[in-house]
């Protein structure tokens, strides 16, 4: 006899939650998972009627499904939003520009335009070309650190004041956890943000300056397995491969534990989200961010520094071992399964988990200006990326630093 959803009552259930273990049907899934990324949206308030939404889309499963599901909730509810793809070109060769190919079918199946911009023409550098130089431990960080810049310039050309990513909730507890390990309490209050934006009196003073964007993510609460899931019973067109350089260890090591402690405990991903949300309004000025928009953009520009996450999930394989085993399902056109276990079940992730050393830091509170050199908003003098690319040149000393005219 089979089981049937808990929902409706009338379908046979073909997934498990992964959040709470309720055994739903494809249908019911779907409308539930969709929904709850709408009370997200509402709740917090992230789109304005005729606001034009850039969507960060990197190919891979979480913004693809935001793509869909903004897409659809659009429609459904009437947001008003114009929707639009941003594209980063890393240049990564045999990953990105692949990627890139499963964005632009994107594009087309979903009917938005779709803006790519490159490393190489904003910082002359690839990321080939950075791994050479520095090699691939660390190399991460610069990617990360030049993909933020990346977004909020390929927004500010698209004059777009939204940039939306697919970061889920996953995402954000590993981030909350590292914070957490690092000691670094200021740090946990700015990344559990679901809106990161700029100062007013910055973008008031500089009304064409980066500083003028927002960032939001609306995936903030949805758990990866379930965006696979959804990924799947929609049959979405995704990129899956994971990328080739080096993994960020000390986030890999985070998830490992929390993939642990979610196997004996279902909600341990939101439990440390919400508490990370708690932590934060602890912190001293929490008040004071909120007033300006909830989390300044130059806070934000160390918010993901480091690469994202996927290449720390690689450490355990889980996602592409959830994706193996969805793909021999054979999920049939009235969306049964074949019979197997429709919970899938990690097995342990053993990884080491490296020592941290207590910080003696205090909280720091941050006060956002312009990088002199390229006028990207910046708590320091120089902007990371700057820092960085000074580096970089340093080994083309005729090169000189590279950011594309007209940002300056
Ligand atoms: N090259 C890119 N171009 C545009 N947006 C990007 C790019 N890389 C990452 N992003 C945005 O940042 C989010 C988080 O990126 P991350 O590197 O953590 O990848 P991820 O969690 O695997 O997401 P995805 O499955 O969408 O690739 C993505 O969902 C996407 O919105």
């Amino acid at each position: 006899m089979p089981t049937l959803c808990v929902q409706c009552s009338k379908d046979r259930a073909v997934i498990v939650r992964p959040k709470n273990h309720q055994k739903l049907c494809k249908k019911c899934f779907i409308t539930t998972f969709e929904t709850e990324i709408h009370f997200t949206i509402t709740s917090n308030n992230l789109f304005q009627r005729g606001e034009r939404v850039a969507i960060g889309a990197s190919g891979g499963k979480d913004s693809t499904v935001l793509a869909s599901v903004l897409k659809t909730l659009n429609a459904r509810y009437d947001y008003g939003v114009e929707l639009l793809l941003l594209s980063v070109d890393e240049g990564i060769r045999g990953y990105r520009d692949d990627s890139l190919e499963t964005v632009k079918r994107n594009a087309v199946q979903y009917e938005m335009p779709l803006t790519i911009v490159g490393y190489d023409e904003l910082y002359g550098w690839t990321m080939d070309q950075v791994v050479e130089q520095v090699g691939k431990k660390g190399n991460c960080t610069y990617c990360g650190v030049f993909r933020r810049q990346a977004l909020d310039r390929g927004a500010a050309t698209l004059g777009v004041e939204h940039v939306v990513t697919g970061h889920n909730a996953d995402d954000m507890a590993e981030t909350v956890l590292m914070n957490l390990l690092r000691g670094d309490i200021a740090r946990l209050s700015r990344t559990t943000s679901i809106i990161t934006s700029t100062p007013s009196a910055t973008a008031v003073a500089n009304p064409n300056v980066l500083a003028n964007i927002k960032r939001s993510k609306p995936l903030k609460y949805a758990y990866e397995k379930e965006i696979v899931l959804y990924a799947h019973h929609m049959s979405l067109d995704y990129f899956s491969t994971e990328c080739i350089y080096s993994p960020e260890a000390f986030r890999g090591s985070a998830r490992a534990l929390i993939k642990n402690l979610e196997r004996i405990r279902p909600s341990t991903i939101l439990d440390i989200v919400r508490s990370g949300e708690d932590m934060a309004r602890l912190c001293p000025g929490y008040e004071d961010n909120c007033r300006a928009g909830c989390n300044t953009a130059a806070q934000g520009e160390e918010e993901e520094a480091g690469c994202g996450s996927s290449v720390g999930r690689s450490a355990g394989g889980e996602m592409q071992k959830l994706e193996a085993i969805l793909a021999q399902q054979h999920i049939s056109e009235d969306g049964n399964s074949n019979g197997h276990s429709i919970e899938v079940e990690v097995k342990k992730v053993v990884t080491r988990v490296s020592k941290v050393k207590p910080s003696k830091k205090a909280p720091v509170q941050q006060t956002v200006g312009q990088c002199e050199k390229c006028g990207y908003m910046s708590s320091q003098r120089v902007c990371k990326a700057c820092v960085l690319l000074e580096g970089l040149n340093k080994a083309r000393p005729k090169t000189g630093i590279h950011i594309a005219d007209g940002y300056i």
